[in-house]
């Protein structure tokens, strides 16, 4: 079986401000087919140890640190699908679930005196860097809150610029990772609500990295946690309907299946990290927080580095 995918064509644009110079290396996304099978025969799925089995106390936070540590090397054997960690690193202690809220663009951007796509720019290299960095420290999964159910309420140009930007990096980057370094991905959220294209992207790249095996990367698009609450409310409501499930029969576990992050083995993230300093979960997996750590940190998200982790 065959899909196609859209690849990248990469574009300079170069734009200065006063005190500012932006290279930009923006992904114009013209549309190059290519033909490609649906599972990548170069990914070696093997016997990867599962590394994730125990248990720690330790806080999330502090796993994190210790992974993101500059003295802490970890290294991919791509070959073999085998993460090797340093000495004193513990595969154990590592956080297997990270959700993330991105927030401060708009401050970002007003702090420099420059539109607001400049900050969404910015923010999405950083994603870029986050998600390689996670991947190399062994995370098994990334959930990232890129654009809420309220989202839509923001000016028009901005919510089309949103959009198409989400759409040209699952094209290009999540592409090229699915397609070199077994990056699983999903989108939750409410995807009716998107343009036909940007359906049928996300549905062609979900089912590209259906066969991977590798970190799982799950980008909230036009998501919310009270919608995702709402819809599993109604499926199993459904269910009762038909016949097929007794009201007596419904649990924690039965009401998990129904949630948009079904699509992964390891719904419940054990840390949330959201930058830009606002103390709250935005109706962020509501339900899938429960037993997460927090951390806020007050950097803006386009200016948050790998030592902020530490
Ligand atoms: C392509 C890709 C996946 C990019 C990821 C980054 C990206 C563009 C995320 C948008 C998220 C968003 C609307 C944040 C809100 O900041 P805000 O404007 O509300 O900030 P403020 O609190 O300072 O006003």
């Amino acid at each position: 079986m065959q899909i196609s995918v859209l690849l990248p064509i990469k574009s300079t644009i170069i734009s200065s401000s006063s005190d500012h110079h932006y290279h930009h290396h923006m992904s114009s996304e013209k549309t190059l087919f290519s033909s490609l099978k649906l599972c990548n025969p170069q990914k070696k799925i093997g016997n990867r140890p599962n590394i994730f089995e125990c248990f720690s106390p330790i806080s999330s936070k502090s796993r994190l640190a210790a992974a993101s540590d500059s003295t802490a090397k970890a290294e991919i054997d791509d070959e073999k699908s085998v993460i090797q960690l340093p000495g004193d690193l513990r595969p154990e202690l590592l956080t297997k679930h990270v959700a993330l809220i991105i927030d401060g663009h708009g401050r970002w951007a007003k702090n420099k005196g420059l539109p607001i796509e400049h900050a969404h720019y910015e923010s999405k290299q950083k994603l870029k860097q986050l998600i390689l960095n996670c991947r190399k420290f062994g995370i098994k999964i990334l959930t990232v809150y890129v654009f809420s159910t309220e989202n839509w309420n923001r000016p028009k140009d901005e919510v089309d610029f949103l959009l198409a930007h989400f759409e040209g990096f699952i094209q290009s980057f999540i592409t090229e990772q699915i397609m070199g370094q077994d990056l699983r991905f999903s989108v939750i959220g409410d995807k009716s609500k998107l343009s036909q294209s940007m359906q049928s992207t996300i549905s062609s790249v979900e089912e590209f990295a259906k066969c991977n095996r590798g970190m799982h990367f799950l980008m909230a698009l036009n998501y919310g946690g009270r919608y995702e609450i709402t819809e599993a409310s109604k499926k199993i409501a459904c269910k009762v309907e038909q016949g097929i499930l007794r009201a007596e029969d419904i649990n924690e576990s039965v009401f998990e299946q129904q949630l948009l992050t079904n699509v992964t083995e390891l719904p419940n993230p054990d840390l949330l990290i959201r930058t830009g300093g606002e103390l709250r979960v935005s109706n962020f997996l509501l339900w899938q927080m429960a037993y997460a750590e927090f951390y806020f940190s007050s950097k803006l998200f386009a200016d948050f580095e790998e030592a902020d982790l530490s």
